[in-house]
């Protein structure tokens, strides 16, 4: 997920690529653009490629980001630690997408 710039460029720079620094957006947003992704499928989206995967390479994803969170939440800096949930957010997205389940089915065991 991308997140605002805390307005070091030096963050940026070690974030530049596939963020976007200057856009915040919610979980439901995110959702609604890699949903997009998949249904337009444009040249160069990762989204694209990560769904044409398939679920078990999904689910190593999650499983690889969700050690990465463990690891920042106990070694590395609040700001770390919040890249790391967004990557996980990120991939428990696109293994819903590939499950074919929406948020609400989702929200509805919060
Ligand atoms: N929020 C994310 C996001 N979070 C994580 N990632 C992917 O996860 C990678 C980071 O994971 P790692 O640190 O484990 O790096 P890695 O294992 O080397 O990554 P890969 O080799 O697996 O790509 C990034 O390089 C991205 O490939 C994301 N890729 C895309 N988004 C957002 O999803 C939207 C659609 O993106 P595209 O489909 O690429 O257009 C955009 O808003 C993006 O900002």
């Amino acid at each position: 997920m991308t997140r605002a710039s805390a307005g070091s460029p030096g963050a940026a720079d070690a974030h530049a690529g596939w963020k976007d620094l200057q856009t915040v957006k919610t979980f439901d947003e995110l959702f609604a653009e890699l949903a997009e992704r998949a249904r337009t499928r444009p040249d160069g989206s990762g989204t694209v490629l990560a769904l044409d995967a398939g679920v078990h390479a999904q689910g190593k994803k999650v499983l690889e980001e969700a050690g990465e969170v463990w690891i920042a939440a106990e070694h590395e800096s609040d700001d770390r630690l919040a890249e790391e949930i967004s990557q996980l957010l990120y991939r428990v997205q696109v293994l819903m997408l590939g499950r074919g389940i929406s948020a609400e089915d989702v929200y509805r065991y919060l």
